[in-house]
């Protein structure tokens, strides 16, 4: 077990070269710090206990921050790596991006350098209590004043209090509101507002706003963020806190647009493209946790005296490798996005709009149940709170939900593809290339070429399954959209063929990119992933010419083989993560005690083993049949 991050060449391929450097930078400056390495175990800690800790080591990492001059960039993987979700992070990583594309150049100056040096934090408060997905229906107003040349915020109703606004709760002394905007009367509909909401000397709330923390979620879901709800009662700000990086108002009240409406949803697509990386090193973790514990026990078919290990069964194999080699393509593509994200200004935005939906889309919905996948496989002991499965679980639930619900968030891949069909338009769009395919008759009604079960380990025949199965649904899709149904659920099985296709095709040319001595490992992996997203996907090929029962036999033979042939990768890949006993946080995976020994010294800390506390009541039920004078009940 590594108490230090790896740092060979198959380390820097999986991290990038820039990340693992922070990785390293950040984990030699806590490593040897109390505030983390002392911290009571978190998994046992009440919500308030937890939430105060984790609070004490954010401002111990933004202390680091000064001191050491890291990047905002490093501030927020450093509060990744030390603990769940960290409340200060949400000013790091949504506030100043928000600020960062959507404030004017002045604007910039002034409050950019004020959130960076944690003078003010900030959060995103978009959501209310009535609307979520629909943006639109907000109910919050800001309505200008040009007596005063202010704005005035209110909540008129109770389903316009914002809701789930991470970082608000306790945190945050400025919140960026989304509110209608209403000019002499004119509804000119949402735009984002900087507002104050608490004093920035005492803490306290701001006059004519009300926040409370949100309480408890389920599962300990985002135990250390403490979400809020706020409501606004003739709440005055400046005009010159609108943001008005694209559009602005001048103190006579007129109005001007943005010229580029899409250019709004830029935060968006900048938060959506960075959750691929993220939620990939989570996903990470749960499985090497997972693969830790199964290298280790053991279960049946004794062998010279001892049990076979469980890692080598058929039915842990195939759950977890397909988990590992996923949880890679997330970190691949995620950091793949990320560049295209840093050079936004460059980039076609609806391009890059359909990728990063794709992808938080399948990452999450993949990330979630691998994760869940990864508890399963380590059989009842995984059950355990102290082997960190449940909290990454927890952690990374809702990631399905936020910043776009999964299945509201696919209705914009079949919009597209409606709408570039409709157009013949999808050139401009590299995702949508399966809509060329759907207009070629030849190329819909041909079948596979393949001939036994090693073709589908050729990179072209992988491609083609996959485009062609998108294609397939988009044809479905079509179909569905011209008759009118209500295509909200079946979209999403396009959406997922869609990404399939999109993270085959960046795995395919990050693959090339590993060093020859890694190439084997990452072609394995790439095997794996593939295989297993073809077999996944077989269902869209029912009634189709393209496939025959023997080809589907032998894709499943050939997805046999590179299940079966993928341990010694594996066992390098968990290598190269080098995750430390810190981050996994997990008795599964401890250097100087075996599983059983740290579950045991986890019962031995129980506060419940001492039961002293209730052996009256105790003693009081094992005497309750005396007061009813029946020995017999
Ligand atoms: C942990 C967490 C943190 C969050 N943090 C923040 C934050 O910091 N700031 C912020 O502003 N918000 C935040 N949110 C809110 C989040 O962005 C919204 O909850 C999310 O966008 C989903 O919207 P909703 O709750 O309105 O879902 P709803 O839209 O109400 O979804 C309910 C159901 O209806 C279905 N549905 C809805 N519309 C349609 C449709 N048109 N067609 C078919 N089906 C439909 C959905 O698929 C879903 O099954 C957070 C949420 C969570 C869980």
């Amino acid at each position: 077990m590594t108490t230090t991050p790896s740092t060979t060449a198959l380390a820097n391929f999986i991290w990038g070269e820039e990340r693992l450097k922070r990785r390293c930078d950040i984990l030699a400056a806590i490593s040897s710090n109390p505030v983390f390495t002392q911290s009571p175990n978190s998994h046992a800690l009440s919500r308030k206990d937890l939430w105060t800790l984790r609070l004490k080591q954010g401002v111990e990492l933004l202390e680091l921050k000064f001191k050491l001059g890291w990047s905002n960039q490093q501030f927020v993987d450093a509060t990744k790596i030390a603990g769940d979700i960290l409340s200060l992070g949400v000013n790091f990583r949504i506030f100043i991006r928000n600020l960062e594309a959507q404030m004017s150049p002045e604007q910039k100056a002034y409050w950019i350098p004020r959130a960076e040096r944690f003078e003010i934090s900030g959060c995103y408060a978009q959501t209310e209590l009535g609307h979520g997905s629909n943006v639109r229906g907000i109910e919050t107003t800001a309505t200008f004043d040009p007596k005063t040349d202010e704005i005035v915020v209110n909540s008129p109703t109770l389903s316009s209090h914002k809701y789930w606004i991470g970082s608000l709760g306790i945190v945050a002394t400025h919140a960026l509101v989304i509110a209608r905007l209403i000019v002499q009367g004119k509804d000119l509909g949402n735009h984002v507002f900087l507002v104050q909401v608490r004093d920035l000397d005492t803490h306290e709330l701001m006059p004519n706003v009300k926040i409370y923390e949100q309480g408890e979620k389920g599962m300990s879901t985002f135990a250390s963020m403490d979400n809020g709800v706020m409501a606004f009662t003739d709440c005055r700000i400046p005009r010159t806190n609108m943001l008005a990086g694209m559009v602005s108002l001048d103190p006579d009240g007129t109005y001007h647009a943005a010229k580029n409406t899409k250019h709004a949803y830029t935060s968006m697509v900048i938060i959506r493209g960075l959750m691929s990386e993220e939620l990939g090193i989570e996903v990470a973790k749960a499985v090497i946790i997972a693969l830790k514990y199964a290298e280790f026990r053991r279960q049946f078919n004794p062998k010279d005296g001892l049990e076979r290990r469980v890692v080598e069964y058929a039915s842990v194999q195939n759950r977890l490798f397909p988990a590992l080699a996923r949880a890679v393509a997330m970190m691949l593509l995620g950091r793949e996005m990320r560049a295209r994200i840093d050079n936004i200004i460059n980039e076609s935005l609806e391009d890059l709009h359909l990728q990063t939906v794709g992808a938080k889309i399948w990452a999450s919905e993949h990330g979630v149940r691998d994760v869940e996948i990864a508890r399963l496989s380590c059989g009842g002991h995984g059950n355990m709170a102290s082997t960190g499965l449940g909290s990454l679980y927890a952690q990374l639930s809702p990631s399905r939900t936020y910043e776009g619900e999964t299945y509201v968030l696919s209705q914009q891949i079949g919009n597209a593809v409606v709408k570039h069909w409709k157009n013949t338009s999808e050139q401009s769009i590299s995702a949508l290339s399966y809509l060329a395919r759907l207009r070629d008759a030849r190329r819909m009604s041909q079948k596979s070429q393949v001939a036994g079960s090693d073709d589908w380990f050729s990179p072209p025949v992988q491609e083609d399954f996959l485009e062609h199965r998108a294609a397939v649904l988009a044809r479905r899709h079509l179909g569905d959209a011209a008759r009118g149904k209500d295509t909200s659920y079946d979209v999403f099985e396009l959406t997922m063929a869609h990404a399939d296709l999109t993270y085959w095709r960046g795995l395919q040319a990050q693959v090339k990119q590993s060093a020859q001595h890694d190439r084997e490992t990452m072609e394995a992996l790439a095997n794996v992933f593939a295989l297993n997203a073809m077999v996944e996907g077989l269902a869209a090929f029912a009634g189709e010419e393209y496939l025959s029962a023997e080809h589907v036999a032998s894709l499943r033979l050939a997805y046999q083989h590179a299940i079966s042939g993928f341990a010694t990768h594996a066992r390098a890949l968990v290598e190269a993560f080098g995750f430390t006993e810190y981050e996994l946080n997990s008795v599964f995976a401890r250097s100087g005690q075996t599983p059983y020994e740290g579950l045991l010294d986890v019962a031995k800390q129980s506060e419940l083993t001492d039961n002293v506390f209730v052996r009256p009541t105790l003693l009081r039920a094992r005497s309750l049949w005396k007061k009813y004078g029946r020995a017999k009940i």
